[in-house]
Formats: structure tokens, C-alpha cells, sequence
């Protein structure tokens, strides 16, 4: 199958430090790849790069065959590359609900940009009403998946922890992206609320046209919806492949699997 996306020879030093060395992968469309390794790998970084949060020192990131490798993080979303928003990035003092339904929006144009003619005087102004509500109402379902219904009106700067994280996911959800970057989306979450957020990422899976990538610390999570890991060490990609064979490599239990046995032991 062609891969959705792609990095070739993917590197970037700060200074002498190598943080992701000439990493190659090919990402298919209908797969989720966990990416682990331990502290310092290289796994955040390599996201900025495909992102484009960081500039590679050399090497290419190829999104749907095209290469997006020298392109603005914004215009690498509106390609189809979808990064977790951070607080930072959304109106916090706007409500959850007006922050989802803006995201909805921004997708909903953008398509309707590309594919419409013009149309004219009070039919545009039934169009607009029609489509905020269709918005509001998209919007509105994505935060019932998530759970945040009942946070609708709430300025999304309110919003303890855990809630920030699940509103990031349904905001990238809202973008329909070809591919999703997670990074530890269930970082600092509570117990009962983790299940919310996987079963969103597992209901992503099905649909065969996506890509998934997924950070994620949790080996029982990387066990559970991972099709395929792949392993950083020290910047360099040094075991991909199926769940269960790669954990099981002899390289895996020395690079990563050790050392966090022995974070854990402490
Ligand atoms: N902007 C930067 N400037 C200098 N060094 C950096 C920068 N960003 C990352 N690094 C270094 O690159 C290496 C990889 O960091 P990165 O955060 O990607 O690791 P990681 O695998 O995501 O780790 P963790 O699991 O702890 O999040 C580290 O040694 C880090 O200190």
C-alpha cells in the first residue's frame, strides 16, 4: 500500500547533538504505528519535524507524495497533517464549545473554498446560518464523544488538566486530518478518564483512509491498539515492525524495555 506519510533520511542536530538521525518510515494509510523509546529518543522531536514545529537539518517528510518537508506548520494542517493542538494555540477565553466549532469551521471551509462557485445575496446569508448551526451541531457530537458535553460553555482556559487533553483531541478530530500525531494523549490524565480518549483513537482506526501515529510511553496502550512499532533510540529508528515481535527483540529489551524496568524499579 503507498504510504500517506513518509520521512526520508529525517535529521536534525542542535549543535553536535543528533536528535533524530536520518530517520526513514513510511507510514500507510488504515495503520496505527506506536512510536516509543525511551527518554530523550528523539520521538517529540521527530514529530516537530513532521509537524513542521522544527526545521530538518537535512532529509524530507512526504504527506500523500508530496514533499511538505520545507513548508510552515500551518500549511502542513491545511495539507491534512493533524498535530494535537496545545492551549496555547486555541482562544481560551472563548468557550469549549466556540473553540470545537471553530476548528469544525476552518475544515468545513476550507473544503468548501476548494470545491465552490460564488452564490449570491440571501441565499448566502441562508447558507451561513444553516451552516453555523450544522457546525455548532458537529461540534456539539465530538463533545459528547469526548465527554465534555457538560463543559459546552465553560471558557476553555477553565478546564482542569484533563479536560484540556480531551479538548485537544476533539478539536483534532474536528480537523479530520489524513494523518494524526498523538503525543502522550493521555498524559496526565485520571484513570477513568484515559478509556474516553483510547476508545477515540481506537475509533479513528477504522477508518482505512488515516493515518495514526502515537507516542506513547504506556507499553500496555502500545500493546492494545499499535499495528505496527516502531522504536527511536538516541535519535536513530532501530526495530520496526509487528507488536509482538518488536517487543520481544533483543534490542528493544536493552534500549527500552530495560531502562524502563529500571525506571520503574526506582
Ligand atoms: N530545541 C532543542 N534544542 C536543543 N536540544 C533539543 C531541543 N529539542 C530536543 N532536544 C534534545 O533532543 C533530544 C530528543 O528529545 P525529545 O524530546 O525528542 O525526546 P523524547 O523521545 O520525546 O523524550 P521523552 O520521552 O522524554 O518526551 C533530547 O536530548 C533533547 O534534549
Amino acid at each position: 500500500m503507498a504510504a500517506l506519510l513518509e520521512t526520508r533520511d529525517l535529521t536534525i542536530r542542535f549543535g553536535g547533538h543528533v536528535a533524530v538521525d536520518s530517520v526513514s518510515c513510511a507510514f500507510a494509510a488504515g495503520t496505527l504505528t506506536a512510536i516509543v523509546g525511551p527518554n530523550g529518543a528523539g520521538k517529540t522531536t521527530y514529530f516537530n519535524l513532521v509537524s513542521g514545529q522544527l526545521r530538518a537539518s537535512s532529509g524530507s517528510v512526504w504527506l500523500d507524495g508530496e514533499d511538505i518537508g520545507t513548508l510552515p506548520a500551518p500549511l502542513r494542517t491545511r495539507k491534512g497533517l493533524g498535530r494535537a493542538f496545545q492551549l496555547t494555540q486555541l482562544f481560551p477565553t472563548l468557550s469549549v464549545l466556540e473553540n470545537v466549532r471553530l476548528a469544525v469551521q476552518a475544515r468545513a471551509q476550507g473544503r468548501h473554498e476548494a470545491s465552490a462557485g460564488r452564490v449570491s445575496g440571501v441565499f448566502d446569508l441562508a447558507r451561513v446560518w444553516l451552516d453555523r448551526r450544522t457546525w455548532i451541531d458537529e461540534a456539539m457530537g465530538l463533545l459528547e464523544q469526548v465527554r465534555l458535553a457538560d463543559r459546552a460553555d465553560a471558557p476553555a482556559a477553565s478546564l482542569p488538566h484533563g479536560d484540556q487533553r480531551k479538548l485537544e483531541v476533539a478539536l483534532l478530530i474536528a480537523l479530520d486530518p489524513k494523518v494524526y500525531l498523538f503525543d502522550e494523549p493521555t498524559a496526565g490524565m485520571s484513570v477513568d478518564e484515559v478509556p474516553v480518549v483510547l476508545d477515540l483513537i481506537r475509533s479513528l482506526k477504522s477508518r482505512r483512509d488515516r493515518a495514526i501515529l502515537l507516542v506513547e510511553h504506556k507499553m500496555d496502550v502500545v500493546r492494545e491498539l499499535a499495528d505496527r512499532i516502531v522504536v527511536l533510540h538516541q535519535g536513530q529508528l532501530v526495530a520496526d515492525g509487528e507488536p509482538a515481535a518488536v517487543i520481544a527483540s533483543p534490542v528493544v529489551q536493552q534500549a527500552y524495555l530495560g531502562v524502563v524496568a529500571e525506571e520503574e524499579a526506582a
